[in-house]
């Protein structure tokens, strides 16, 4: 439809124009002058015009400088883990601030009533998006940590088993909550606080956080920046489903 109108108003351009004047001499070579300007004009809007891209999918300029703060150290803790470091990040106010920030964007005005962070890197990002998005922070903690009642939820690691606990109350029923943490590796650890915080009657809109495998891009559970991931493909992971 667009190419066909196009070329329609070109073929009109195109066609003569007649302005009742007779012709010759100066006046004749001015016309032809003229004309051939037209033509000129008129052909350089008949050559089809590409068809510009899809508009490309905007990238965050703040990604660049997130990757580049973590550092992945091979063989940590053991042979084969290719171990992503936030610490270096930490050390940069400036990139720690963009991803706090990139998360507080996406959370905000979603009514979010509690970030619950999972120990112990959750608890370096949760804290800062909750008090920006003016919700409540829960602390899911490894065992024996809680002095109150917990519930509990087990779960296995890229390197051994764990499991969270979060105190009995923490949450009201109902309550929309967002998961953050620094890194999904397996899918393990998320899922537990996903199934602890059900438990206790949580409404979980998602889980964040900064470093991901492209295989998680897909689920709708779950933002990950999706940072680092691929200085990971050497090893071989498979997802929890939820
Ligand atoms: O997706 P998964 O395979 O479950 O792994 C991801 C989890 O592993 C890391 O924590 P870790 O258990 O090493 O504890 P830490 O934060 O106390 O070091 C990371 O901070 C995540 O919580
Ligand atoms: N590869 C990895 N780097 C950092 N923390 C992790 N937790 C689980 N897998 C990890």
């Amino acid at each position: 439809m667009g190419e066909e109108a196009n070329c329609n108003v070109a073929m009109e351009s195109a066609a003569p124009k007649e302005n009742g004047h007779t012709t010759g001499g100066a006046a004749a070579e001015a016309k032809a002058a003229a004309a051939l300007a037209e033509i000129a004009v008129t052909d350089a809007a008949a050559v089809p015009k590409p068809t510009p891209p899809p508009a490309a999918v905007a990238v965050d300029p703040r990604l660049q400088g997130i990757s580049d703060a973590i550092r992945v150290v091979p063989h940590f803790p053991k042979q084969g883990i290719m171990f992503n470091d936030i610490t270096p990040l930490l050390l940069r106010p400036g990139v720690f601030k963009d991803a706090v920030d990139i998360f507080v964007e996406r959370y905000r005005g979603m009514a979010i009533a509690a970030v619950a962070g999972i120990e112990a890197r959750g608890f370096i990002f949760g804290p800062a998006i909750a008090l920006a998005i003016g919700a409540k922070f829960i602390p899911l903690r490894k065992p024996k940590k809680l002095p109150g009642e917990v519930i509990s939820e087990t779960y296995v690691l890229e390197y051994g088993t764990d499991c969270l606990q979060m105190h009995v109350g923490a949450i009201e029923p109902g309550e929309r909550v967002l998961i953050v943490d620094d890194l999904v590796a397996t899918g393990g650890t998320l899922c537990a606080a996903i199934r602890l915080l059900e438990r206790a009657g949580a409404d979980v809109v998602e889980c964040a956080c900064l470093i991901g495998l492209p295989k998680f891009k897909e689920c709708t559970w779950l933002h990950s920046l999706q940072i680092a991931s691929e200085r990971w493909t050497d090893i071989d992971k498979s997802a929890v489903h939820y």
